[in-house]
């Protein structure tokens, strides 16, 4: 385990070092580049980023779900304190069925469209949790009515609990015959069904219409404060981030940038990507930055030396574009990795409202030509407005 890394005590979840890669027509891709996380037990934690940031990627990565090859996986991965690289193929298909749930952003193609939804959710009742029950076994759990119809009438339950609507017909239905919406709800109950330690959601209902994805979300948060489980849960949207979680990890561009607790992240933000993000929510920070920090994330297949968020920063220097800045730990479960945060740095450590400033002024070149007084003051400490947004 990194030393700097915060961790939990006894996490349910722990990463460390994780990288992945792609072997592509445009070279290789370096996407998510030495991620730790950790997920406490009973935490809610998420990680949060912009589209493209290598949240997916991780979320696949720490559930067995990408191929090798294509992907290029290393660093470890512990569930319980046991790296699930040591797992056989029968074992690792035993855990993600029951001890860990999953819900993908996808609800349409998450679910098999050749079975009802009722056979999907039955069979995963009763097999989810084991990798190879044997045929036998198999044949007799699945053709015994008592055992089938025992594990209808739970799977019933279960759909009523994420409130899916006509729960009887829905049993009968198939997938291609439910909204998204619909989808999704089964796809919720599929996952918290064998009553996992650890759910990872990754991003459930983006896919969906706005209304849609915020039902689901109700009904995510509804679930989660009745259980005792551990989430670790995707998202680019700050709010939902900081309605649901205990904790929260910035990612950018295949790194974790920042950590902390969800109190630590939105009262007290230090990267300057954290800040960027939430200054552009007005709701969060009462700012005008609608349009979100200027520029992309960036291409993997040839990313940034240094920091990998400097062409974008308000902040960058030399160093930025050199170095990659050490990750920085104050206390328990808090980090940073920004050079401005390093000891030694002897530069003024970003705030909220100057980063604020800085990104709105690089965000639009002519009010900022107009607003002469801030120009100057911005060039005064440091001179690097500007070249944050010119992409
Ligand atoms: N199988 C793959 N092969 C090559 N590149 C991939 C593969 N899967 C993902 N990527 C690349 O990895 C990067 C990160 O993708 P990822 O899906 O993890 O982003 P994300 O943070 O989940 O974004 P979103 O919020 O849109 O879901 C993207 O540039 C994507 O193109
Ligand atoms: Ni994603």
């Amino acid at each position: 385990m990194n030393p700097t890394e915060p961790v939990p005590e006894d996490p349910i979840l722990s990463v460390s070092d994780l990288s992945v890669g792609f072997e592509g027509f445009d070279g290789y891709a370096d996407v998510v580049d030495g991620v730790d996380l950790s997920v406490g037990r009973g935490e809610v934690v998420t990680v949060v980023g912009e589209t493209g940031c290598g949240k997916s990627v991780t979320t696949k990565a720490v559930t067995g779900l990408l191929d090798e090859p294509p992907a290029n996986v290393s660093g470890t991965v512990a569930f319980e304190g046991t790296d699930l690289s040591t797992l056989s193929a029968d074992e690792r298909r035993a855990l993600n069925g029951d001890r860990m749930g999953m819900v993908f952003q996808d609800p349409m193609s998450s679910l098999n469209p050749v079975f009802t939804v009722g056979e999907q959710l039955v069979d995963t009742l009763q097999f989810g949790g084991e990798g190879s029950a044997g045929v036998v076994e198999y044949l007799r759990r699945r053709y015994s009515r008592s055992d089938r119809a025992d594990a209808r009438e739970r799977v019933l339950d279960m759909l009523r609990e994420v409130q899916m609507p006509d729960p009887e017909s829905v049993m009968d239905s198939y997938p291609s015959e439910l909204s998204g919406g619909m989808c999704q709800r089964a796809l919720v109950a599929q996952a918290l069904l064998n009553e996992p330690d650890l759910l990872i959601a990754d991003e459930p209902g983006t896919a969906l219409d706005v209304t849609v994805h915020d039902q689901i979300l109700a009904l995510l948060s509804e679930l989660i404060e009745d259980r005792d489980m551990s989430i670790l849960m995707i998202t680019h949207n700050l709010g939902v981030a900081r309605q649901l979680s205990d904790r929260v990890y910035i990612m950018y561009g295949g790194r974790i940038v920042e950590t902390g607790t969800t109190e630590e992240i939105f009262e007290d933000p230090k990267h300057p990507y954290t800040q960027g993000l939430i200054a552009s929510i007005p709701q969060l920070s009462g700012g005008t930055m609608a349009d979100g920090i200027d520029g992309s994330v960036p291409e993997y297949t040839d990313p940034p030396e240094g920091c990998r968020f400097h062409p974008r920063c308000p902040y960058a220097d030399e160093a930025c574009r050199t170095e990659r800045p050490a990750f920085e730990s104050f206390g328990d479960a808090r980090g940073v990795e920004c050079v401005r945060f390093a000891s030694g740095d002897p530069g003024p450590e970003p705030t909220l409202g100057e980063t604020k400033r800085r990104l709105n002024t690089a965000v639009d070149p002519t009010d900022a030509a107009a607003d002469g007084g801030t120009t100057d003051r911005a060039e005064t400490d440091g001179g690097t407005v500007g070249e944050g947004g010119e992409r």
